[in-house]
């Protein structure tokens, strides 16, 4: 199956278009407090009824509470709940009775056996992250190699210059990014989130040049 491809940090209809136009398989909404992407429920609901039925559209949260979460997600209307951040798995659990989940690892969370028992349930997804999420810095790809887990997407500093070598390198099942498709924080640059899904969807393709 080929890669998924998530653009993360959409702000306003118009970049949610541009995104899904491109071939986006994801859009990411983010409700963590901080984050100089963070859009209101309203905004989230109103961006995602303009992609039509097949984009998904992933609710991203850091630090809430569940009850936070689960009416954010509600009220946003998303189809997939990203959690960031240290919780329990009885929260996760909880969350992924109501939407699928994409729970985001930060590279040193594989070697903590709790953390990927947690994972081990049905609608939940790892995805591996940089520690400080929405940073722009990749990953050390080859030293993931041995432990990045099957199925797992991968963010972190990706953009159409690398996306594709990452690809190749770990093999996720998605890939997620939103600093290098940016002109500035919480606005796209059309061709860099062109450039990015074409490279992506290319990396898996094998008339792809390698
Ligand atoms: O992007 C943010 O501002 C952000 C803030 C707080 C929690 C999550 C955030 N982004 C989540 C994402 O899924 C990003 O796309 C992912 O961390 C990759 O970001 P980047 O390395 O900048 O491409």
């Amino acid at each position: 199956m080929r890669v998924r491809v998530k653009v993360c940090g959409t702000t306003s209809v118009h970049d949610a278009v541009l995104a899904a136009e491109a071939g986006a398989d994801a859009l990411g909404f983010i409700f963590a407090p901080g984050s100089k992407r963070r859009v209101t429920p309203e905004v989230a609901r109103g961006a995602g009824l303009n992609v039509g039925p097949v984009v998904a559209r992933v609710g991203v949260f850091l630090g809430q509470g569940l009850d936070e979460v689960l009416r954010t997600a509600e009220a946003a209307r998303v189809s997939t709940v990203q959690l960031h951040g240290p919780l329990s798995a009885l929260y996760l659990s909880e969350v992924a009775r109501y939407h699928p989940v994409l729970r985001v690892l930060r590279p040193a969370d594989l070697a903590e056996p709790d953390a990927l028992e947690a994972l081990a349930q049905p609608g939940v997804t790892p995805m591996l992250d940089a520690p400080e999420p929405g940073g722009g810095v990749p990953l050390d790809w080859a030293a993931l190699r041995e432990v990045f887990p099957p199925g797992a997407w991968l963010a972190g500093g990706l953009g159409p210059q690398n996306v594709a070598q990452a690809i190749r390198a770990l093999r996720p099942a998605g890939v997620d990014a939103v600093s290098r498709l940016e002109a500035r924080p919480g606005v796209k640059d059309a061709a860099q989130v062109q450039a990015f899904v074409q490279a992506a969807q290319g990396a898996t393709d094998p008339s792809y040049p390698q």
